[in-house]
């Protein structure tokens, strides 16, 4: 068996090697002459999959170690018979830290307390739902839009006219759907951007289209009392400088790149090819993630629960980092800009997430006590 598969896809030897010869593709340089011999192909985000690429090809199998659906063309798939997995919820957790860590940045450069905002989440998902988990948990005022969820699940939802009315922090969650019933292209367009509250804190980390770049750009320029965090682009890897320059916190599409993440969205690939060809899956994801690089935090009874929350959350992750970095590589031809996007993902730094720490609370603090089990991380005695 042939498996060509994106270079940048963790753990492949150790979980595919059993099934074949794999062959390693830059993900952005996967055409039909890399995959005329192929069974099978294994993507990321930055492969678009589809009739011009598959067909007359062998490929029986496609799996993509991502969350997101919106390169693979679903319905030729079911057409030409071709078997298909993604990885849901495998960097969930990642993308709510990147959230939570964009939140304490935000509050910091606003001089905000976070637990006086009203939180907006737009797609109550795999990682909607578990960011309004996290929020409620730690007491916050949340609303939630879902109207596919609203349509067939008990629940309390609102419109994304009530979120853009009410809410003081929107963070959106939705697939990205190009066109038809259901789209989100384009969910916030110009006139749903100006319709924002004053002082709206917006964040994307779903995909670029999902918010109108052209238009954010221009009220952003028009009105300096709104703030954003851009984690997803339209055009990526080619970037809007302009818009960028006028984020808080701008990355490049790295919201959900913890190592746990990574790793998991390759072990559900492979239990999915597991389950397509009959076969036993005997590799546990668990045997091959290292230990977190931080173990545990201790903190003491009278610590602050705001200081607590931030240190918390900061020792897993900090997007400052990654928005530095971003910026530093925001020079050059839009040629090295897009090398240098592509390159900070591909050599991105070790980051685990919050659910892995431990934390030791020396005394007792009911409101310590309640953060940590709202960030979901592990108490220790
Ligand atoms: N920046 C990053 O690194 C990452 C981005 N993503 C993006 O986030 C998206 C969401 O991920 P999951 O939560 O795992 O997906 P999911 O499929 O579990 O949840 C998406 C939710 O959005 C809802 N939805 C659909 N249309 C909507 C609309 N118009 N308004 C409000 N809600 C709507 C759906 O009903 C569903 O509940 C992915 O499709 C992917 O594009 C995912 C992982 C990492
Ligand atoms: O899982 C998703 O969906 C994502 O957005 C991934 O974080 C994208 O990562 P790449 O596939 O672009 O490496």
């Amino acid at each position: 068996m042939l498996i060509v598969a994106d270079e940048n896809i963790p753990l492949l030897d150790a979980f595919f090697e059993g099934f074949g010869e794999i062959r390693r593709v830059s993900g952005r340089a996967i055409d039909r002459a890399a995959i005329e011999q192929a069974d099978v192909l294994l993507v990321r985000s930055v492969t678009n999959v589809n009739r011009a690429l598959l067909e007359g090809t062998a490929v029986r199998f496609v799996g993509t170690c991502t969350i997101g659906t919106d390169h693979l063309d679903l319905d030729y798939f079911q057409r030409a018979g071709i078997q298909w997995s993604s990885a849901p919820g495998c960097n969930a957790r990642g993308v709510v830290d990147y959230v939570l860590g964009s939140l304490l940045t935000l509050a910091e450069i606003e001089g905000a307390d976070l637990t006086q905002r009203t939180y907006g989440i737009v797609g109550a998902g795999e990682v909607g739902g578990r960011l309004v988990k996290v929020l409620k948990g730690l007491g916050w005022k949340v609303l939630v839009c879902d109207p596919p969820r609203q349509a067939t699940e008990e629940g309390d939802y609102v419109s994304l006219e009530q979120i853009i009315e009410q809410c003081d922090v929107i963070s959106l969650h939705t697939p990205l759907k190009k066109s038809g019933n259901g789209s989100t292209w384009h969910l916030l367009d110009r006139q749903r951007l100006e319709q924002l509250k004053p002082g709206t804190w917006l964040i994307n980390a779903s995909r670029g289209p999902v918010v109108d770049n052209t238009a954010l750009r221009e009220v952003l320029l028009e009105r300096e009392d709104l703030q954003a965090v851009l984690d997803v682009w339209e055009g990526e890897p080619e970037v809007d400088v302009e818009l960028a320059e006028l984020c808080v916190l701008a990355t490049p599409h790295i919201a959900g790149y913890s190592l746990d993440g990574k790793q998991r969205g390759t072990a559900q690939i492979y239990q999915a090819l597991c389950a397509h060809l009959g076969q036993p899956a005997n590799i546990s994801l668990s045997d091959l993630l290292p230990e977190p690089w931080l173990a545990e935090v201790t903190l003491n009874a009278s610590t602050d629960p705001a200081w607590a929350l931030a240190t918390l959350c900061r020792s897993v992750y900090d997007p400052r980092r990654d928005d530095a970095d971003f910026r530093r590589s925001l020079v050059g031809t839009v040629e090295e800009q897009r090398k240098a996007f592509d390159l900070l993902r591909k050599h991105y730094p070790e980051r685990r997430e919050i659910d892995g720490l431990k934390v030791r609370i020396n005394g007792e603090s009911p409101a310590l006590s309640s953060i940590v089990d709202a960030l979901g991380a592990q108490k220790n005695a």
